[in-house]
């Protein structure tokens, strides 16, 4: 496909946003480096096609409608120096069996949806970091910088996000061998759930749901619990403007723009300023897009953002990804489901239940606890069902790996367990184990929580 730079359109995607403040990029210090970056990335192919980011909207715009339910989840952080290509195969299997048991849970098809194949650059709280009296620019990301605390591994270089495309093209071959392969057919995802649950401690419990699930059978239709077999989607916050802008294509059929970097771009809790350059360059690609939203929020700002982003009220264009953090979500996000709903507007609700849960731990480091954030997901689905709305879906960083970055859960993992396997570059990811575990205790839970005529009373 052509990079049409010279398309009106085109160009106003190209340039609207330079002349907004553009939060949280990096300070790159060669111009003449950026511009042949730029330059390579324009003449790059998409590493997704419009009609696929159009089929991913209309699998959310049934998720806005009450009618299916988002599992999207990976890594906070990819990163271009890992040599396990195998580890992209358990983290969409674990995505995959996620997906068997929310759809159960919900009765409902699950479009799954990865934090995959472009999520390299991070929006941080402090510009430096300063570690025994040496103060370097923070790490921003494989897309930018090092992560080693060097100055050389610190310094922004443009070039980097040339390799972020090379290795994302190389991720979605993976990942599409992966779900072209019999491990993504229906049955492996209950294999793996019925050993996953012989060997949990809440063993008894994780059986009967299992056994549930399995009786359930083709609970909805389709294979194991993805919305069609092997449908898998890629996401990654779209943080860098001068990536996502050179990544952007014209469907020619259309003549509209479409970011190809990935089929749902994300607008990041630091990044969603209405006057700001990601709103505007987000106000003008037609993938699906999602906001992430915080405590701070205000419905008034919430109503504007939703007004820019979403001017048409297009079902499956916009997802609100509420990150409250467990002790704030059951007094802020009422107010603001409640005020988009009286406006008419279509949206998604989903939870992420990470970010407004990271805590420090002694051994410095970045960590969450398992049970807060289950409470904040049972929060979530209190407040949405408690207003007769569709809790849409779950926003995870995690992975199909051992890892030990967060605490808690069947395996009681403790602050002292945290430099075992913290392989994280950025946040801390629920392990395989960990993650089945917050999903088969939300089912639990919902039991409870669901109201008397259960999901689908609710939601009359
Ligand atoms: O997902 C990313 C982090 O939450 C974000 O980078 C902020 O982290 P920081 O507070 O360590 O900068
Ligand atoms: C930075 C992230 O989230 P938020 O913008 O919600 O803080 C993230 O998803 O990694
Ligand atoms: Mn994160």
């Amino acid at each position: 496909m052509t990079p049409l730079l010279d398309l009106p359109s085109a160009h106003a995607v190209h340039t609207g946003w330079r002349s907004r403040p553009a939060a949280q990029q990096p300070a790159w210090p060669d111009p003449a480096a950026l511009e042949s970056a730029v330059g390579t990335l324009t003449a790059s192919a998409p590493l997704v096609l419009p009609r696929a980011c159009d089929l991913l909207k209309s699998r959310l715009a049934a998720v806005a409608r009450g009618e299916a339910f988002l599992v999207q989840g990976g890594d906070c952080a990819e990163s271009l120096d890992s040599a396990d290509t195998a580890a992209v195969g358990r983290t969409a299997s674990t995505l995959q069996q996620l997906a068997t048991v929310f759809g159960y849970m919900m009765s409902l098809p699950v479009v799954t949806v990865a934090r995959m194949a472009g999520q390299y650059a991070k929006p941080r709280s402090a510009g430096t970091e300063t570690r025994q009296g040496v103060e370097l620019p923070v790490y921003r990301g494989d897309a930018v910088n090092g992560h080693a605390f060097t100055a050389a591994a610190r310094a922004p270089d443009p070039h980097r996000m040339v390799r972020v495309h090379r290795r994302s093209g190389a991720t979605l071959l993976l990942v599409r061998a992966h779900c072209a392969s019999e491990q993504a057919g229906p049955g492996y995802a209950l294999d793996a759930l019925r050993k996953f649950a012989a060997g949990a401690p809440e063993r008894a419990r994780y059986e009967a749901l299992t056994q549930e699930i399995e009786r359930a059978g083709g609970f909805i239709g389709t294979g194991g619990g993805w919305h069609t077999p092997g449908e898998l989607f890629m996401s990654h916050e779209g943080l860098l403007l001068d990536y996502e802008s050179a990544l952007t294509r014209v469907d020619t059929a259309t003549g509209r723009p479409y970011a190809t970097s990935g089929h749902l771009l994300w607008i990041g809790e630091r990044t969603r300023l209405l006057g700001g350059a990601h709103v505007e360059y987000f106000s003008r690609i037609s993938n699906p897009v999602a906001v992430k939203v915080g405590p701070g929020a205000e419905a008034d700002d919430l109503m504007r953002l939703i007004d820019r982003l979403s001017p048409g009220d297009e079902p499956g264009r916009l997802t609100l990804v509420a990150r409250m953090g467990a002790g704030r979500v059951r007094e802020v996000l009422p107010g603001l489901v409640e005020r988009v709903a009286a406006e008419g507007r279509t949206v998604a609700w989903v939870s992420d239940p990470m970010h407004g849960n990271t805590i420090g731990s002694p051994s410095g480091h970045k960590t969450r606890r398992f049970d807060d954030i289950l409470d904040e997901l049972a929060g979530f689905f209190e407040v949405l069902l408690g207003l007769g709305a569709h809790p849409g879906g779950v926003h995870l960083e995690m992975t199909g790996d051992d890892v030990t970055e967060c605490v808690g859960g069947g395996a009681g993992i403790g602050f002292a367990d945290l430099p075992e396997r913290y392989r994280s570059v950025c946040d801390p990811r629920l392990n395989r184990d960990q993650s089945l575990d917050l999903a088969y205790r939300l089912a639990d839970l919902l039991d409870a929580v669901r109201p008397p005529g259960g999901v689908e009373e609710a939601r009359r």
